[in-house]
């Protein structure tokens, strides 16, 4: 995972964005790369989800492309089916681990408890999603359950907005954030991706 952990590193927050709209996904790339962020997690949360990562894929544009909301065994199949560069899960379970291990497609697990984090030490992980970071004690949580960990990375998602990305990037184990504002969905509905090239700009220097 480390090979990952390096391709996000000076990447301040991975947007997250659920599309509505498969067209929309390589403007929207095209737009946050504008703004100089290389990295883009698609949510598996619509039906556009899997029409628009493929299109960024073959658009071959570099942007480091992720695909979050991987709950099942079908999902982590098509994201290697695709070729995408990383699976992010909200939650992680035993079978869904072994799926991701089995498909060889790297990921970022979620975790929101030591034990949690401990299970993926076990499963040899190095770096995670703390999910949802603010309803979790952001963080104050984040520090406390990284404490005694002090092999694993992580990426806060959950909550984090504009203001409080620089706090947690302050954090010595915090590689990346996540975040949906970068790309929020009233400036994805009106297809401004000028706004968001700007979003991603004062998301690339905070
Ligand atoms: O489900 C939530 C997303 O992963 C992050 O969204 P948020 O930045 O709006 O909390
Ligand atoms: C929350 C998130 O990033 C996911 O659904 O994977």
């Amino acid at each position: 995972m480390t090979n990952l952990l390096k391709k996000l590193e000076g990447i301040n927050v991975v947007p997250v964005v659920t599309l509505d709209n498969a067209k929309d996904a390589v403007p929207l790339a095209i737009a946050l790369q504008a703004g100089g962020i290389n990295a883009i997690e698609l949510t598996l949360r619509t039906e556009a989800a899997l029409d628009g990562i493929r299109a960024i894929k073959d658009a071959n544009l570099g942007i480091l492309l992720g695909v979050g909301t991987v709950i099942n065994k079908g999902h982590v199949k098509a994201c290697a089916e695709i070729g995408v560069d990383f699976i992010v899960t909200p939650g992680t379970t035993p079978t869904l681990i072994k799926a991701i291990a089995e498909a060889g497609v790297p990921a970022i697990p979620g975790i929101s408890t030591t034990g949690e984090a401990v299970a993926m030490i076990e499963a040899g992980y190095d770096f995670v999603k703390f999910f949802p970071a603010e309803a979790n004690g952001g963080i104050k949580a984040l520090r406390a359950i990284g404490g005694p960990l002090t092999q694993l990375k992580f990426m806060p998602t959950g909550g984090i907005n504009q203001g409080l990305v620089r706090s947690y990037l302050d954090v010595s184990s915090v590689v990346t954030v996540g975040g949906s504002w970068v790309a929020d969905k009233g400036n994805l509905a009106d297809k401004n991706w000028d706004a968001i090239t700007e979003n991603a700009k004062i998301a690339q220097s905070l």
